[in-house]
């Protein structure tokens, strides 16, 4: 089970696993390999359950890449659950190897600004990301998918292809003046 004492935090990345571009995997997935991506999800799903979530500690996450967890892969998983709790999520699949093909002109940022589970502080600001994608990833069969997504499940593929390449969130916010945007910027509630 994956517990908040695994996640590598930036300010104590020794071996810069965060800072790094992840590595390719190869199918078929190894035996880690999977393990790994089933421990990830799960992570995701308890930590979006109160009572887990209460129980072993663990910060709420809607995502979680495997540099995260000290493993140099492109792999990561996505659970962003359906509107008021509803059964179906909106997104959940675990991306091996995504490649963002193309995105919009448009830019967007969720309002109150972005968290990471590698980020053990607040960092306040608008993380300015592209309001539209298209992506391409493999799934745990190796099964290639292009995906095209708008709003907030964008927004946290992309804070997860992100960790796959050594950018974190808060590379994305305006140091000098973290609360601009650019005018035509659609905020996310
Ligand atoms: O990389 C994944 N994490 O660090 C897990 C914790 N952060 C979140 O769940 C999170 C929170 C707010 C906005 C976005 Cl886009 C994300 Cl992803
Ligand atoms: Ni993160």
């Amino acid at each position: 089970m994956i517990l908040m004492k695994d996640m590598v935090r930036d300010d104590k990345d020794s071996k810069k696993v965060l800072r790094s571009t992840a590595k390719q995997v190869s199918f078929p997935l190894s035996e880690e390999d999977q393990k790994l991506a089933a421990a990830m999800m799960k992570y995701l799903e308890d930590s979006q359950d109160p009572k887990i979530a209460e129980k072993h500690q663990l910060r709420a996450g809607v995502g979680l890449a495997a540099p995260q967890v000290g493993v140099s892969e492109m792999m990561a998983a996505v659970l962003v659950p359906g509107e008021d709790g509803d059964a179906k999520p909106i997104f959940k699949e675990v991306i091996v190897n995504p490649k963002i093909r193309s995105y919009s002109v448009q830019n967007a940022a969720i309002a109150e600004g972005e968290g990471c589970l590698s980020v053990f502080r607040d960092v306040p600001g608008y993380v300015i990301r592209h309001e539209k994608i298209t992506f391409t990833y493999q799934d745990l069969d190796g099964n290639e998918h292009k995906v095209r997504l708008k709003g907030y499940p964008a927004i946290v593929c992309q804070h997860e292809i992100d960790h796959l390449n050594g950018i974190l969130f808060y590379d994305h916010i305006n140091k000098q003046k973290p609360f601009e945007m650019p005018d035509d910027t659609t905020v996310i509630e």
